[in-house]
């Protein structure tokens, strides 16, 4: 029998989706969202989708791309009218979840390179709250412009500069009009950030003082951690399981059930984004700090140190590795006995923490590539495993031994030689991987290795050289005692094996 030609996702709504469709189209925009990316539709306005599911926001999200090329994503939303499927699959609590929802929370879509008059417009909303973001840390920068308020500005917050002084303007400074701002980006207190770049702009633009003290007065930059692993299009799976629901859908988009959005802000905050009431994990916390430490250390670093130890002995994802006979224990062992003790938080709950974390990575319906998270490795691991080592020496004398294993393995997989486009380093097997990481770091490694090979240097002035890198670790860690000697047998070791 021929099949079923795919209907485009609106025309399949039925029911209840397509009730709360039409619901959304009569919702003011409360929220403005920058970026059109996987993880906010996957975080942010999924859980916006549950709080209306619910009636207790009554607002539609305009979503507009932080840079030009976000414009074809943008174009496959406005093809979709904003509709796609949220797929949350994974373990929790040891049970299985599988769930696919339908998320209608786009009731705009502008691409503010081409309609800047309607994005700007946005700012004249009364009912506008809140505006969201998620830019990479790379958009999270301030990039000087001319002030030209008819034209589109580059960077996000250029952009958020001028839309706020059109809201300024047109509320001639009400208090009330104040907006919370709750930028998504992985920096460290990125809510202050965003809003010292704005008040650059503003100074930079000689923009009144009034709007100055309006910004940060009555604006609320909230400071915030995201934890959630979306990984956006599902391609293995996707054709057969839209093929059941009988629909297209090239946004859908897939994620693990674990969320957690802690926000620098008080409880009655709640009233405005009512994200607890809909009973999401968000909280509303005093301190964001600890929520972040316990997150870069134990998953983020963890990745990182799975990233490296995998790549460099064939592996290619995150649950391959920890439900590896040999890597699985290894990883287990670095994260409860070197990692966790290290966090200087209540050990228990960082136990508790560290346990949610390895049964998220063993997610079977997650595919979390390893060479994905390899990115920017050097950077990586001096915030998120160089603190452990460091502090693991100065409690015990001695060294980690899993996470110097792990700084070994790194070291080794950035063997650097350059290529083409760029720089490869290589696994153990003698496979090529392309290394993504600083141009000038990577050009170092290459000349530093290339002394090896040439027998110009042995493997303990090599690693004399790469620790004597303040540049890459923020200090000379030659001064770490038995680490040199510990890496060079690493690493001597490692030689051994790959010949
Ligand atoms: N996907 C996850 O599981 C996850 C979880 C937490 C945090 N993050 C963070 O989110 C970012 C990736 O987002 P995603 O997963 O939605 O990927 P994505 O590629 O779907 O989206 C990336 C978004 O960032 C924008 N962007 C990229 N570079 C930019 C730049 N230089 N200036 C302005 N905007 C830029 C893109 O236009 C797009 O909107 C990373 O920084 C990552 O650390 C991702
Ligand atoms: O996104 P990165 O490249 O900074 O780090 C890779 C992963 O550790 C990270 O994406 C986590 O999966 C995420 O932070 C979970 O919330």
């Amino acid at each position: 029998m021929p099949k079923e030609p795919l209907r485009l996702i609106r025309a399949a709504l039925t029911g209840e989706d397509a009730e709360q469709y039409e619901r959304l189209m009569g919702y003011p925009v409360k929220v403005l969202q920058i970026g059109e990316g996987s993880f906010l539709r996957g975080f942010a306005d999924w859980m916006i989708h549950r709080c209306n599911k619910q009636g207790l926001f009554e607002g539609g999200v305009a979503v507009s791309q932080p840079r030009p090329s976000g414009a074809a994503k943008l174009a496959e939303l406005k093809r979709q009218d904003g509709l796609y499927h949220q797929w949350i699959r994974g373990l929790q609590g040891g049970k299985t979840v599988d769930e696919l929802e339908l998320v209608s929370v786009f009731s705009r879509m502008i691409d503010p390179y081409e309609e800047w008059g309607e994005f700007l417009a946005l700012a004249d909303g009364p009912e506008l709250e809140a505006v969201v973001s998620n830019t990479t840390e790379a958009g999270l920068t301030y990039q000087p412009s001319e002030w030209a308020p008819d034209h589109p500005v580059l960077s996000y917050p250029g952009k958020l500069a001028v839309f706020l002084h059109r809201r300024f303007e047109r509320f001639q400074g009400d208090p009330a009009s104040g907006l919370l701002l709750l930028p998504c980006e992985l920096v460290e207190r990125n809510g202050d950030k965003l809003r010292d770049i704005v008040l650059r702009h503003a100074q930079d633009w000689g923009l009144p003082e009034a709007f100055s003290k309006w910004i940060r007065e009555h604006n609320r930059f909230l400071n915030s951690l995201v934890d959630r692993i979306v990984t956006g299009y599902p391609e293995a799976e996707a054709e057969e399981r839209l093929a059941e629901l009988g629909v297209e859908d090239r946004l859908l988009n897939a994620a693990e059930p674990y969320h957690l959005w802690a926000i620098e802000g008080e409880p009655e905050l709640d009233a405005v984004l009512p994200f607890a009431r809909a009973g999401l994990n968000v909280r509303w916390v005093d301190e964001l700090q600890p929520y972040q430490l316990r997150k870069v250390r134990i998953l983020n670093g963890a990745h990182t140190l799975i990233a490296s130890v995998g790549l460099l002995n064939g592996l290619s994802e995150v649950r391959e590795a920890v439900e590896h006979p040999v890597y699985g224990e290894f990883i287990r062992g670095a994260i409860m006995d070197e990692i966790v003790p290290m966090v200087p938080l209540p050990e228990e709950e960082m136990r508790r923490y560290a346990e949610e974390v390895l049964e998220r990575f063993a997610n079977p319906f997650v595919r979390h590539k390893l060479a994905d998270i390899s990115l920017n490795s050097l950077s990586k691991f001096k915030v998120r495993l160089l603190p452990t080592l460091e502090a693991y020496v100065e409690r015990t004398g001695e060294l980690p031994p899993r996470i110097t294993q792990a700084f070994a393995s790194l070291l080794r997989l950035y063997r650097a030689r350059e290529t083409d486009g760029g720089y490869a380093g290589s696994r153990l097997n003698g496979e090529p991987i392309a290394l993504r990481d600083d141009p000038e770091a990577l050009a170092e490694l290459a000349a530093l290795w290339a002394g090896v090979d040439r027998g110009e240097r042995g493997m303990t002035e090599l690693v004399a050289e790469l620790l004597s890198r303040s540049a890459w670790w923020g200090r000379d860690l030659n001064e770490v005692a038995g680490l040199r000697e510990a890496l060079a047998d690493a690493l001597t070791r490692m030689e051994a094996m790959a010949e």
